[in-house]
């Protein structure tokens, strides 16, 4: 057993924390956010991420897992320090530091015994160093920094923390390396590795899956928009090129863009870091790029449906999906977020739902868009429906019922939801991303 703080506690934080807590260690857990300690402390969960809540109140409830706002109470017991804080992009695309080192140097103010600090947030190459001066600046005894970074999705974010394809430790430190592995160890017992590097290899392994992942989907983007041109099927083309064990079947699908506060955030990161090395990471710069317009796609194709911007104003939509990918909550960078705003810039009305994130939108949008408690409800009198998130529940609606609400029978699918010639036999006239457009 092992005493643990999380500084931070946001999707990394409660995940990591709430796991760590279920392998048996004793967890405490630090936010500045004083109204999220309280509801944690009142067993709420502050995210939607399925399967945490079980683990969270049994772990609350055993008193395994502890929340505070004051980093010197957390200071006091634990061995291990993880640093699970913000790293957003400034305004020139590298990722701010401000969070991370200001926290190390607070700690190298509290600190009295020897701990590991560790740096779970996803920070550029050299950060290790940092993190190590600003706890030096202040503190009177040994610690040592490991760069452990984190690779679970949302939405299944439980799952990966519990059985991680890998998990990658950079530390230069025999003591801290030893406390890590001990750490891990139930987490990596059906044989999956632990990988031991230096903290600068360790750091560039997460942004190189970060950004070899936003390649994929780009790729597959422009493949898609290109089968779209050439009368092909990226559906077929996705299964043709997926069975190639080299490429694999996984993270190959087209869709609306990339969203999410990691990939688009991590490409930029990458692409600065390279620049300060006056490296011109040319394929990444274009993954961005091809990201960006492919945001815009969904309503390039309703512009060209209804021939031009000026016959958008006045038209109501159902949206479906908000999230930026399904079974979350978070709808940093997601696309529906563009889809929105450039829809109502035309003068559209929306009708939009979403199972987890209309609250958040709202915040956002305020009363321009107009939810609906149901997804059917969305439809009533609607001109078209847009998919822009692919949530379970939206695979298999009653079609009929769908036909009755909309008023035409009109749908601009931007995560190919559903199959093209059902649609068409149905009787929708159906748009989807990089297949062939059923007209009646
Ligand atoms: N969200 C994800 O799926 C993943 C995120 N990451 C990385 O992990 C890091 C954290 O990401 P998220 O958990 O998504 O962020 P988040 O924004 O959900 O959570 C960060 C938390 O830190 C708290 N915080 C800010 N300043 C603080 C301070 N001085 N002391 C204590 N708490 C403070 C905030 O109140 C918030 O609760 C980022 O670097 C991110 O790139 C890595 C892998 C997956
Ligand atoms: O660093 C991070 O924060 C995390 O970023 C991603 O996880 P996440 O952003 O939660 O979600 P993904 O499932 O990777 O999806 C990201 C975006 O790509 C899109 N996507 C994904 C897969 C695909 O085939 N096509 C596609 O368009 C999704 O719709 C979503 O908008 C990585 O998958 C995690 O390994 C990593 O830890």
């Amino acid at each position: 057993m092992k005493h643990v703080a999380v500084v931070g506690t946001g999707y990394v934080g409660l995940v990591a924390g709430t796991c760590f807590a279920e392998t048996g260690n004793q967890v405490i857990c630090v936010d500045i956010d004083k109204a999220k300690v309280e509801k944690l402390r009142n067993n709420v969960v502050t995210i939607y991420e399925p399967g945490l809540e079980v683990l969270f109140k049994r772990n609350l409830r055993e008193k395994r897992l502890h929340f505070t706002t004051e980093l010197a109470e957390a200071m006091e017991s634990c061995d291990i320090i993880f640093l699970a804080l913000p790293t957003p992009p400034g305004e020139d695309g590298s990722a701010d530091l401000k969070y991370v080192l200001g926290v190390a140097k607070e700690i190298g103010k509290l600190i009295k015994s020897y701990k590991v600090v560790v740096n779970k947030s996803t920070v550029p190459v050299g950060t290790a160093d940092k993190v190590r001066a600003a706890i030096a600046e202040h503190a009177t005894c040994d610690f040592d920094v490991v760069s452990n970074p984190e690779f679970l999705r949302e939405g299944v974010a439980v799952d990966d923390f519990l059985k991680p394809d890998r998990v990658v430790i950079g530390s230069s430190s025999e003591r801290a390396t030893e406390v890590m592995q001990q750490l891990y160890e139930p987490f990596v017992r059906q044989g999956n590795p632990i990988l031991v590097m230096d903290e600068r290899s360790a750091e560039m392994t997460k942004y190189a899956a970060n950004s070899m992942l936003a390649l994929r989907i780009s790729f597959m983007n422009e493949i898609a928009n290109l089968c779209d041109k050439v009368g092909a099927n990226v559906d077929m083309v996705r299964r043709g090129i997926g069975t190639d064990f080299r490429i694999g079947k996984h993270f190959l699908y087209p869709g609306v863009g990339y969203g999410g506060s990691c990939f688009p955030k991590d490409v930029k990161a990458l692409i600065k870091t390279a620049q300060d090395y006056e490296y011109n990471f040319q394929i990444l710069k274009s993954v961005e790029c091809v990201n960006e317009s492919q945001k815009h796609l969904l309503v390039q194709k309703i512009e060209a449906y209804y021939g031009g911007r000026e016959h958008i104003a006045g038209k109501k939509f159902a949206m479906w999906g908000l999230s930026f990918k399904p079974n979350t909550d978070d709808i940093r960078e997601a696309p529906s977020l563009v889809v929105i705003h450039a829809l109502l810039e035309m003068g559209a009305e929306i009708v939009a739902y979403d199972p987890e994130a209309m609250g958040h939108v709202k915040q956002i949008v305020g009363d321009k868009v107009t939810f609906a408690s149901l997804a059917e409800d969305a439809l009533n009198d609607a001109d078209a429906l847009i998919i822009v998130t692919e949530w379970n529940e939206f695979r298999n609606p009653d079609f009929n019922s769908v036909k009755k609400r909309l008023k035409h029978h009109l749908i601009f699918d931007g995560r190919n939801v559903f199959d093209n010639h059902k649609m068409k036999e149905l009787g929708f006239e159906y748009y989807s991303i990089g297949r062939p457009t059923c007209q009646l």
